[in-house]
């Protein structure tokens, strides 16, 4: 049986700000350095082999510091990116015009193809995720895998494996630094394939992360 572990970066300015990020970038916050020591300090002992990260600047940052603690390397995979938000990356939350909060709600409430202006649907993404999960098949006999990816991307891939559509995402809180778990098996008992294990566990974190507040 393969265990995959994923991991959402730590927190970020940007998270702390209430400003979208997408394929945009910002860098952890002292607490986001923090929180993922601390999942350094929860996985260094789970035999992890392989570092896999988004690699945009907060997924390369949490995936070197839980690389440390693991002793091992990173490698990088565009597929983990975050969904492309398209015109809203770098906006705030709360300074969005109706017409701009639509567009967000498309993707939070909406159909698996409705997508902000210039962005990616969550079908779009849910693909590239669950491809970029698929390749992990191909690691040699006895490898367990951590992904480093971010808040819809993970959430779409944990969706989308329990047949749920893509853009029931938003249903699942993944905070900052929790870890889900997600395993291939056959067995007489659960459906073949991928299943979860566990989904946005954060009781490796001493303080609540800030999305916590903030959703
Ligand atoms: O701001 C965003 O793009 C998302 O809502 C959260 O993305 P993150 O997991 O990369 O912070």
């Amino acid at each position: 049986m393969l265990q995959v572990y994923l991991v959402r970066h730590g927190e970020t300015q940007w998270n702390a700000e209430r400003r979208i990020q997408g394929q945009s970038d910002s860098p952890l916050t002292e607490k986001g350095e923090q929180q993922a020591w601390q999942v350094g300090e929860r996985v260094k002992a789970l035999g992890i082999t392989h570092i896999i990260a988004s690699d945009l600047g907060r997924t390369r940052r949490t995936a070197e510091i839980i690389a440390e603690a693991c002793g091992c390397s990173v490698t990088y995979d565009p597929r983990l990116r975050e969904l492309d938000m398209g015109v809203l990356e770098r906006r705030l939350i709360d300074t969005l015009t109706d017409e701009e909060e639509g567009w967000r709600r498309t993707l939070v409430n909406g159909t698996a193809n409705g997508r902000i202006p210039e962005g990616e649907s969550m079908q779009e993404l849910a693909d590239r995720m669950n491809a970029a999960l698929q390749d992990c098949l191909e690691l040699p006999q006895g490898s367990r895998p951590l992904l480093v990816s971010h808040g819809m991307a993970l959430g779409c891939l944990v969706s989308t494996i329990l047949g749920l559509p893509a853009y029931a995402e938003r249903r699942l809180r993944l905070r900052n630094c929790s870890i889900s778990r997600v395993d291939y098996q056959q067995s007489p008992w659960l459906a073949p394939g991928w299943i979860v294990e566990t989904a946005g566990d954060v009781t490796h974190l001493d303080a609540p992360a800030l999305d916590e507040l903030q959703r």
